[in-house]
């Protein structure tokens, strides 16, 4: 085994063992084998979304891919998300209980001094030119798994967000589309009228549609790129591990009625939530036919900041006639709502 290889194999020994136990914070020996990692890798500026920044941990000596990325929170004027702590807490109390541990991407909260939280601000304003005001604080860091493909392997790669997999329980009774080709509709609609290109969705509800020909047609669209038989293995693993299933599940039980407009504050809402815009990630072996399926972004929604967002979309979303199809101009979906 060369010293890469067995590098590697440390750090996939390490999330197998983080993904199959419960409790991630305190002292442990595998947060000494992540201090040892981390002593010998660097950080590199990766991306980000609207609140985490991404960057790539690699190599010390030749900048080569370790598998691991280090997950930081943002702080911007306006936004208020929740603390590492308390998302780390969160996922333990609610999401894996919930999900399964094995369907996550394993993550461990670390701490970030002062000094690192100012090199990596640094680094991300190196390479990203924005005037949006938002820092880097000291605090806690995320080291989580990087499920992008292995330089060099034989795998392929997928990442998409499931989004809401049964319709919302507030839509117009007699919508003609679900609740996330009408947000998709709104979104395009907003590219069209700012000369923007755009594509028609992927709706969520034909990942879980008893028509087995449609589910099929829904994953081609979903990883065009994919061979036949890559698309059928993905299926088939999504069958095996009921992960869209459970994620539907607890989407539907959390949300009942008119709970976003009454009781937004219930857990059993912001677990729904939460779950309605995680990322899946997944990662297939051509060689060996092995497909892994994990879930991120499990991020405990803040209600109370977020309660107006959802309420005024919701109602953007049927005055404006996008659950209906009705907008206009018109936009181009291809809703599987009304073939149930
Ligand atoms: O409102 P939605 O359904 O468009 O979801 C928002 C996401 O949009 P998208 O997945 O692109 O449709 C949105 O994602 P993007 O920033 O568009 O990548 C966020 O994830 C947002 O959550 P938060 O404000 O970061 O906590 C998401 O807000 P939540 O409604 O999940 O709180
Ligand atoms: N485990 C991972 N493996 C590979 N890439 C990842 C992983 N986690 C995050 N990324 C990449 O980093 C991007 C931003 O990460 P993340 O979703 O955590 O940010 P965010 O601020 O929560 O996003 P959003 O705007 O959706 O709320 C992801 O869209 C993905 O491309």
């Amino acid at each position: 085994m060369t010293l890469k290889t067995s590098r590697r194999q440390v750090l996939e020994d390490l999330w197998d063992l983080v993904g199959n136990r419960t409790s991630k914070t305190g002292t442990s020996p595998e947060m000494d084998k992540i201090n040892v990692y981390l002593k010998k890798s660097k950080l590199r500026y990766f991306t980000e979304g609207r609140a985490n920044v991404v960057f790539r941990v690699e190599d010390e000596q030749d900048g080569s891919f370790t598998g691991a990325l280090l997950r930081v929170p943002k702080s911007t004027p306006g936004a208020d998300p929740h603390s590492y702590k308390r998302l780390q807490d969160y996922r333990e109390k609610y999401i894996e209980p919930a999900v399964g541990a094995q369907f996550l991407v394993p993550q461990f909260l670390i701490e970030l001094t002062e000094e690192q939280a100012k090199d990596l601000s640094q680094k991300r304003d190196e390479k990203l030119d924005r005037n949006d005001g938002s820092i880097i604080p000291p605090g806690y860091a995320m080291l989580i798994q990087d499920m992008s493909q292995w330089p060099g392997s034989n795998q392929i790669t997928l990442e998409f967000k499931p989004k809401w997999l049964a319709q919302s329980p507030i839509a117009p009774e007699d919508a003609t589309r679900c609740r996330t080709c009408a947000r998709e509709a709104h979104r395009n609609q907003v590219k069209l009228k700012e000369g923007k290109s755009f594509t028609p969705p992927v709706c969520p509800l034909g990942l879980l549609h008893p028509n087995p020909d449609i589910v099929t047609a829904t994953i081609r669209d979903l990883a065009p790129s994919w061979s036949e038989d890559d698309q059928r293995r993905l299926k088939d693993a999504f069958t095996e591990t009921k992960i869209l299933e459970t994620l539907r599940h607890h989407q539907v039980a959390g949300d009942e009625g008119r709970i976003m407009f009454e009781h937004p504050e219930k857990p059993e809402f912001g677990l729904a939530m939460t779950l309605r815009d995680c990322t899946c990630f997944v990662r297939l072996d051509k060689g060996t036919g092995k497909v892994e399926i994990k879930l991120a972004d499990v991020d405990e929604k803040n209600w109370k900041s977020k309660q107006v967002y959802w309420q005024e979309s919701h109602d953007m979303y049927v005055d404006g006639g996008f659950y209906h199809g009705r907008e206009e101009p018109g936009m181009e979906t291809h809703c599987k709502l009304k073939t149930e």
